[in-house]
């Protein structure tokens, strides 16, 4: 089911200095911040060879990360995100299994333009999963 990483996630209290940390110290290409209030986040791209570090900020007052950040108050990794070739297919698959499907189980359209899903951290080894379909 499993196709490559597609970005592993961060998430961070503030995202220009976290961004900053990355263009200057380490050197990194970042992209521009982008606010996707859909998914109650604003993101940077830190843009690697082999794959993408996504950094995460709070926005809005429903934030998914909020209640992750009041406990990394210094901020985490939060989530890695794997490419699918038919989410709805591994949505489906993966409940038959007993996995638990985030949200209302419909894909929203993630920071790339393509579908996501998220699937809970307790069914994977305390890992929250992404799934985007490419
Ligand atoms: C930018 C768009 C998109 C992209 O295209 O890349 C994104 O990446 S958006 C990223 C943000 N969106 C999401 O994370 C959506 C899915 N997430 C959720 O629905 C929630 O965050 C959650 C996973 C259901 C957790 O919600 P929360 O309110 O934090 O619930 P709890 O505090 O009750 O947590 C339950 C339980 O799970 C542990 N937990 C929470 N988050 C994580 C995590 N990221 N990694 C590992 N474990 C996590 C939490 O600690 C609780 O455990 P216990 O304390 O043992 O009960
Ligand atoms: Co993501």
């Amino acid at each position: 089911m499993l196709g490559r990483v597609n970005h592993i996630a961060i998430a961070v209290p503030d995202l220009a200095a976290a961004a900053a940390i990355y263009r200057d110290t380490l050197g990194a290409r970042v992209s521009q911040a982008q606010a996707l209030p859909e998914h109650g986040v604003t993101v940077v791209f830190v843009e690697l060879e082999n794959t993408k570090v996504e950094l995460l900020e709070p926005l809005g007052a429903d934030s998914p990360i909020a209640s992750f950040l009041a406990k990394n108050p210094s901020g985490g990794m939060h989530h890695i995100c794997y490419e699918v070739e038919d989410i709805l297919k591994a949505r489906d698959q993966l409940r038959q299994d007993g996995a638990r499907v985030l949200g209302d189980g419909q894909p929203k359209i993630g920071a790339h333009g393509k579908p996501v899903l998220f699937l809970h951290p307790k069914d994977f080894q305390g890992t929250l999963i992404e799934l985007e379909q490419v």
